[in-house]
């Protein structure tokens, strides 16, 4: 996969944090505030969790489903991690990119970081740190969308995502929900063309 493949004008602003910081919260505040985003949606085996829907959140594949789509070379980038599969499907990305949008992502460090690799400058890598391990618990808890089992894995893959925070081109601790959405839509307005 290289940039060739897609070429257009749009821009790619790609969001990462430790599972349960606040990506999403914060992700929807910002397309809301700068109005000329669009979510990217990736394809995942998970389990659809309430209140998501197929096709918005994700696309919601089977394993099999997914399995085939890697084979024909259908993802920019996949991962296998908390027993599924998550992945940038390569059709939609191009589609979006060559009409001249702006594409924001959700994806884990090592999706966010290949991305640069393939996109370099048109990629604006964010990183939302949570302000404290306690309170990444914390909110993993109130959120309830996981076992006791899934809630210790997020925990510990956060670890490792933490130590990534270096790479990204912009990081903020995310405290105060109405101060980070200001940040970080301040510094996506900068990065984004003006039109
Ligand atoms: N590499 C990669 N990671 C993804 C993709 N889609 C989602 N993710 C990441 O998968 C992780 C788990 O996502 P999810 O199961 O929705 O849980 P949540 O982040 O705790 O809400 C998060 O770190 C997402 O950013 C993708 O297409 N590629
Ligand atoms: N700045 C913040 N302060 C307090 N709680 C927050 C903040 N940002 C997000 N949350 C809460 O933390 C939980 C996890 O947020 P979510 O957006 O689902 O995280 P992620 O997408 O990173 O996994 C949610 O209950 C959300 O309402």
């Amino acid at each position: 996969m290289s940039a060739e493949q897609v070429s257009g004008r749009g821009r790619l602003i790609v969001f990462s944090a430790p599972s349960g910081t606040g990506k999403s919260t914060v992700a929807k505040l910002v397309m809301e505030r700068l109005g000329s985003l669009e979510f990217s949606v990736s394809a995942t085996t998970r389990q659809m969790r309430p209140g998501e829907r197929d096709g918005v959140d994700y696309h919601f594949l089977s394993r099999e489903e997914f399995e085939k789509k890697i084979a024909e070379n259908g993802f920019i980038e996949h991962e296998f991690f908390f027993g599924n599969f998550y992945g940038t499907l390569l059709d939609k990305t191009r589609e979006a990119i060559d009409a001249g949008r702006n594409l924001l992502f959700d994806l884990d460090v090592k999706g966010a970081l290949n991305l640069k690799k393939i996109f370099g400058e048109r990629a604006l890598l964010v990183f939302l740190k949570p302000p404290s391990m306690d309170e990444l618990a914390r909110r993993l808890q109130s959120r309830q969308s996981e076992s006791a089992e899934a809630l210790k894995t997020r925990l510990e893959r956060a670890e490792m995502e933490l130590s990534h925070a270096n790479q990204f081109d912009f990081v903020v601790v995310n405290d105060d929900l109405e101060r980070t959405v200001d940040l970080v839509a301040s510094e996506i307005a900068r990065f984004l063309p003006q039109s």
